[in-house]
């Protein structure tokens, strides 16, 4: 594949929660929430990002605040194709003409939604555009050491979807993936208050909560303040303030936790032996924002028995590994 003189590749990790762009040579220079505000009447777009993301259950009726992204694979179509556009030009600035594009994808996805992906990228303005698994990215982006032979491990844990594979010799050798994530968190956070406060609260309050006292321990949970948040009282219908315990946040989250700590222990079981001890060697590394979750990696500890190490920079490591992905096509087509 040659690239012209002055064109620069671009990596998008195109999530859930949020969207990263990378360019080569100059790292990542955009990180947005995936959050896109159409006229319900026009369709036009009236804010993309951190701004929409502001709008998210305050819009009127002629306003929509959309994610388009769900569980990592497209939901919204045109809404995704005006975010990537919207985005590429952000990113670009103009300064350069169409880019080769690669973008990040579970590891998951059907072969329908990677074309959705690649049609996407195409028409919101690459050149080319191609798809990465997610945790190969991830894992290039934390610096593992992908084309040796020896086993890595890696841990996506990103909105949609938790990502987890092992990988060796510029491959993934066994995986999981599973639509539980970050977001699964925060509904469960909201239910959870609703059921015992009569409180209803949305989305990006549960994710407050989540962030601010959230612990995947209930023993860490029992040091933790508790959280002053705003809701609707369900008997009454008018606005409530409430105060949460980390408790309560910790009991919330334990099955989603659970369950996400089953899918790495069987992604480990079926691993072959022999990677499996590299693994236990070098330790499993933790990408996404679900990385910072306290005491996730200790959790995963004790389930698996493997070292856990957080990777320095979690919510950015995929874009990193998509934009670097892009110096070795072969890389992809193994892929
Ligand atoms: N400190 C934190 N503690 C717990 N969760 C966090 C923290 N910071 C961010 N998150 C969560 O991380 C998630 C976003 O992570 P990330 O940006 O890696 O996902 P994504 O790439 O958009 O999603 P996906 O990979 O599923 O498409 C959100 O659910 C967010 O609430």
């Amino acid at each position: 594949m040659a690239f012209s003189f002055g064109q620069r590749n671009v990596g998008i990790d195109l999530g859930t929660a949020n969207t990263y762009v990378y360019i080569e040579g100059r790292g990542i220079v955009l990180r947005e929430p995936s959050v896109v505000a159409r006229n319900t009447q026009t369709n036009e777009v009236v804010a993309v990002g951190s701004e929409a993301k502001d709008m998210l259950g305050r819009t009127p009726a002629s306003i929509a605040a959309i994610r388009p992204m769900r569980d990592g694979v497209i939901a919204d179509y045109d809404t995704t194709v005006a975010m990537i556009r919207y985005y590429l030009q952000k990113a670009l600035g103009g300064r350069i003409g169409k880019p080769y594009v690669t973008v990040g994808v579970p590891s998951g996805v059907t072969a329908v939604e990677r074309r959705a992906v690649i049609d996407a990228a195409r028409v919101a303005g690459a050149r080319d555009a191609y798809v990465i698994e997610e945790p190969f990215a991830a894992a290039v982006g934390a610096g593992l050491p992908v084309m040796d032979p020896t086993g890595s491990m890696v841990v996506d844990m990103g909105g949609g979807t938790t990502d987890v594979a092992t990988i060796s010799l510029g491959g993934i050798v066994s995986s999981r993936s599973i639509r539980i994530a970050g977001d699964k968190l925060d509904e469960s956070i909201a239910n959870f208050v609703r059921n015992k406060y009569n409180v209803t609260i949305g989305e990006p309050t549960a994710e407050r909560l989540k962030i601010e006292i959230g612990a995947a321990s209930l023993a860490l949970a029992r040091t933790l303040p508790d959280a002053s948040v705003r809701g609707r009282d369900l008997l009454t219908g008018l606005p409530k303030t409430i105060d949460v315990t980390a408790e309560d946040v910790a009991m919330a989250i334990q099955e989603p936790v659970r369950e996400i700590v089953i899918a790495i222990r069987e992604t480990l079981e079926s691993t072959q032996p022999e990677l499996a001890a590299d693994v236990i060697d070098h330790g499993m590394v933790l990408t996404g924002g679900g990385a910072m979750l306290r005491d996730m990696d200790k959790i995963i500890q004790e389930a698996t028995k493997v070292p856990v190490l957080i990777a320095n920079e979690p919510l950015d490591a995929v874009a990193i590994g998509t934009g670097e992905a892009l110096k070795s096509i072969d890389v992809m087509r193994q892929n």
